[in-house]
């Protein structure tokens, strides 16, 4: 056998996927749809605890749609964060655990059935442990702000993720998907717990931005790029959860200051309202306008596309069929 590198899954699905794969789309948002109540500082992992079964149907939802890559419901589920509502340490671990094992269990059993399909068009999903950031758990909307004020520094944010980062990682995922970064130093907190847990499948970083320009801190994605651009366990970098209207320029700008794999996963354009935890209207994408846009993010360079928050399975289904089209 000669050396396999750590991203070997993603590039051979991104290569069958004719160049580019989808991810899927928004999470929370979609289990809101069903019903769920998520208004809550955990979220959607609240669903963890009262509601799984509806985060498996999510999640069959999305690969029905065509979604090559399914994110985890972990994105705001935390050891402190369940621990605060009298969850024990060993529980909450469990919890992060069957984030995963829920979305294996759902690809395993979708895979089963389209596997030996004539014609069909869909590849095994993979399956990404969503890691949010630190400002998600905050649940005080400073992912979109980076501001984690004055005692949060790399340590803090290091022992923040790194527990959860074992548990997902010994839970047996795909991939890893640290979301919504907002600033260099949680990118490189990341970075740096990647190495020193010798992380060995590969991860994305995505940040989000509220500029079209920078990361919300207001620092260039070229300084925050820099550490990542340095570790080989980070297999994709690029943006979630930020205005569609402003992606195919950030594609430009990552462009030029990296040459890993870039992902982009908008969301629907409504602005997230931190405090008041409302979606507010604002430029908002529909699904033939993600179609339309797909492609071009996909001919900026883009390899992997998706949706985040308030896009829904039939957004996932248009650009998995612009995507996916033989020319
Ligand atoms: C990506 S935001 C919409 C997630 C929810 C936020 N962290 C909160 O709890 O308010
Ligand atoms: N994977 C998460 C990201 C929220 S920004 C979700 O889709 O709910
Ligand atoms: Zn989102």
């Amino acid at each position: 056998m000669g050396f396999e590198s750590i991203s070997a899954k993603l590039d051979d699905l991104i290569q069958k996927a004719g160049g580019c794969a989808v991810v899927d789309g928004g999470f929370a948002t979609q289990l809101e749809i069903h019903g769920a109540a998520i208004n809550d500082p955990l979220w959607s992992a609240l669903c963890l605890i009262k509601e799984p079964h509806l985060i498996k149907q999510v999640h069959m939802e999305y690969l029905e749609a065509g979604a090559d890559i399914l994110v985890t419901s972990s994105y705001q589920a935390t050891l402190p964060g369940f621990i605060a509502r009298g969850i024990s340490a060993k529980e909450a671990e469990l919890l992060l655990e069957k984030s995963v094992n829920l979305a294996v269990q759902a690809r395993n059993k979708f895979w089963d059935t389209v596997k030996d399909a004539p014609a069909r068009s869909y590849y095994r999903a993979l399956v990404a442990a969503s890691v949010g950031s630190y400002g998600a758990y905050l649940a005080d909307g400073s992912e979109y702000s980076g501001n984690y004020g004055p005692d949060v520094n790399l340590e803090k944010l290091k022992d923040f993720h790194r527990r959860r980062l074992q548990v997902l990682v010994n839970a047996g995922p795909d991939l890893i998907a640290f979301e919504t970064i907002p600033n260099k130093l949680e990118a490189q907190a990341c970075v740096e717990l990647l190495e020193e847990e010798n992380v060995n499948i590969p991860s994305w970083i995505c940040f989000s931005s509220v500029d079209g320009v920078n990361a919300p801190s207001g620092e260039s994605f070229q300084e925050c790029l820099e550490v990542l651009n340095k570790s080989d366990k980070v297999a994709a970098v690029g943006i979630n959860c930020a205005p569609p209207h402003f992606v195919q320029s950030l594609i430009q700008t990552f462009k030029k200051v990296t040459d890993k794999v870039i992902i982009v996963y908008p969301n629907s354009g409504e602005i997230w309202d931190g405090i008041a935890k409302k979606w507010m209207p604002s430029k908002c994408f529909d699904d033939d306008n993600f179609q339309a846009y797909a492609v071009r993010w996909r001919d900026a360079g883009a390899k992997l596309i998706g949706g985040c928050c308030r896009t829904t399975p039939s957004t996932i289904r248009s650009i998995s069929k612009v995507l996916k089209e033989k020319h």
